[in-house]
């Protein structure tokens, strides 16, 4: 297996369209993390002359048609595969003679599916990697070259079919000086290469990339697990610089739909998806009142995500990606030399009304014992307490029901919305609690449990990460949370909002997270990320006796 391949496709377009996912999938058995695939002109490769040399091939709707199914095969025969068709040599102007490609990573190994390359002919050979290395760097010092299979077996006819269909409607398609896009571009996928593909092929001179910030992702799923914005800049301008590396780009954050959609005279073009196209309408309106150029739209398709399950979209999407990485290790786990190997304790946090009580009881159910310190929190400062009296000192005789215990439903609204009251109060009961919770986890240690969760919703606030191995966090969205608060509690909404403003937010936790879990949808798929999780760290226990 090799980690970096460059693969070299000569046969007509119609017939790699046909043949793509069977080409990845013999690929993909040699090659394991990165793909740069570059399309060569069948003509220029049937001169029978192994040497390899740079030659444009027409950008057309054949070719768009091939690049998607090369990225949709990726994305459901070898996702395993970093794919990057490579795009510098699709022109229908004159091939720029300076084009070089500067690959991040070295390949290791060469594939063609050229018939002029023969195993057995060493010179053909070396004469064709020579060659090729001059047109693409860097590669490994021992690269190698193999050829695929012969793909064109028993498709002749179909070649000969498609390729004169395709002769008699396939026009050229027009190109653009400079052309604009947007999008959140999560965790580049095979929907996002098709994408930001397209707008390499549609624009001649520069591509200008809106990447959405702030408050435009707080209403997508799982905001929380959107990358940094910095990380997803960097994603696209590396993609655009693999595959068209002549193209000059501009890849800048976005806070509303129009970012330089709106304020750049020179743009001509936009692309768009079915979910933006609504949006293209809007630019256009504002650049008619500015003044600037209209700018002509360019539809992509919505591809079908082959690998989706019943919890998610059926098109390549982030949110899926996002959803898929619920109940996974998404920080590695530090070691805590604080604390004996066993029993290996799982701090689970989230904000109020995230459902960590719920969650803890599916562990419960698949064999992990808990510590509840809400619960703890509640007997902490009970009369006869050391606490007892502290808290009474602190916020006066007011709050003492008359069974003589402390009233919480006039100790809540104290605390939540004053700063300064809610420090006073964690400072005198958070040491009690934990003093009672370390308690447990001795008596779980002496009863040879294996794994304890310890349930704190404050966990990172009071500093407890330290009596934990790893931390686990639940996350619903805020709106959720204050209706779930309203209902249960019976507090009024703004009452809500003061213990949710009280609290860290997710951001912050799952910053700190090893684990995300959610519970916002069905039964059984908050149980599957729970099984995930657990099922993952026992078998990690098993090996660490
Ligand atoms: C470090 C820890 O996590 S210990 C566990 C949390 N407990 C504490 O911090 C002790 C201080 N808190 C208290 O004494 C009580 O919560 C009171 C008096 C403030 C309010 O009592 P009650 O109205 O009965 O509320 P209750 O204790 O059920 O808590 C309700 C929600 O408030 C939140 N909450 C509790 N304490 C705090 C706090 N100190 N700061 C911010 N939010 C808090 C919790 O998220 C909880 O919701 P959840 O169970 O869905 O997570």
């Amino acid at each position: 297996m090799f980690e970096t391949g460059l693969l070299i496709l000569t046969r007509p377009v119609p017939v790699l369209i046909q043949r793509a996912q069977q080409i990845l999938t013999e690929v993909s058995d040699k090659v394991s993390q990165t793909l740069y695939v570059h399309i060569h002109p069948h003509n220029a490769a049937h001169n029978h002359n192994a040497a390899f040399s740079m030659a444009p091939l027409p950008c057309n709707n054949a070719f768009r048609d091939l690049m998607t199914k090369l990225y949709s095969s990726n994305s459901s025969v070898c996702q395993h595969l970093d794919v990057y068709v490579l795009l510098g040599n699709v022109t229908n102007q004159n091939l720029s003679p300076h084009l070089r490609y500067n690959f991040p990573k070295p390949y290791d190994i060469v594939l063609t599916d050229s018939k002029y390359i023969a195993q057995e002919n060493s010179h053909q050979n070396s004469l064709f990697l020579e060659t090729v290395k001059s047109h693409f760097n860097p590669c490994n010092k021992n690269v190698i070259l193999q050829t695929l299979s012969d793909i064109e077996e028993n498709s002749k006819s179909l070649a000969e079919e498609t390729e004169k269909s395709n002769e008699a409607e396939d026009v050229m398609l027009k190109s653009y000086k400079e052309v604009v896009m947007g999008g959140t571009f999560d965790r580049i996928h095979a929907g996002h290469k098709i994408l930001l593909g397209e707008g390499c092929l549609w624009a001649e001179n520069r591509l200008v990339i809106g990447v959405t910030a702030g408050d435009m992702n707080r209403k997508k799923v799982l905001p929380e697990l959107i990358s940094p914005l910095e990380r997803r800049v960097k994603d696209v301008q590396h993609f655009i610089e693999v595959v068209k590396p002549e193209l000059g780009h501009w890849v800048t954050p976005i806070t509303d739909m129009y970012g330089p959609s709106i304020t750049e005279p020179g743009l001509q073009c936009i692309v768009l998806s079915e979910e933006t196209k609504k949006g293209g309408e809007m630019i256009n309106k504002e650049r008619e009142k500015k003044g600037l150029q209209i700018l002509e739209q360019q539809m992509i398709g919505m591809v079908e995500d082959a690998c989706h399950n019943q919890y998610e979209e059926h098109k390549i999407s982030s949110s899926s990606g996002r959803k898929r990485l619920l109940g996974t290790l998404i920080n590695p786990v530090k070691p805590n030399p604080s604390i004996p190997d066993r029993p290996y304790v799982i701090g689970l946090t989230g904000g109020i009304a995230s459902g960590k009580s719920a969650l803890c009881k599916r562990l419960e159910g698949l064999g992990a014992v808990s510590v509840d310190c809400d619960k703890l929190g509640h007997v902490a400062y009970n009369k006869g307490t050391k606490a007892y009296d502290e808290v009474i000192a602190a916020f006066g005789e007011d709050i003492v029901a008359e069974d003589g215990e402390i009233n919480r439903k006039k100790l809540g609204p104290i605390v939540f919305g004053d700063p300064d009251r809610l420090k006073l109060l964690n400072s005198i009961v958070w040491p009690a609690i934990s003093d009672m919770a370390k308690e447990k986890l001795r008596k779980y240690s002496e009863e040879k449990r294996e794994v304890v969760v310890l349930e704190a919703a404050l966990l990172l606030e009071a500093g407890w990460d330290n009596l934990v191995h790893e931390i686990w966090t639940s996350i619903v969205p805020r709106e959720e949370a204050i209706t779930r608060v309203m209902d249960r509690n019976k507090l009024p909404r703004e009452e809500v909002e003061k213990r949710l403003n009280s609290q860290m937010s997710n951001e912050e936790r799952v910053e700190r997270a090893n684990v995300v879990l959610c519970t916002l949808w069905e039964y059984d798929y908050t149980q599957q990320q729970v099984r995930l999780s657990l099922g993952f760290l026992l078998f990690f226990l098993s090996f660490s006796h």
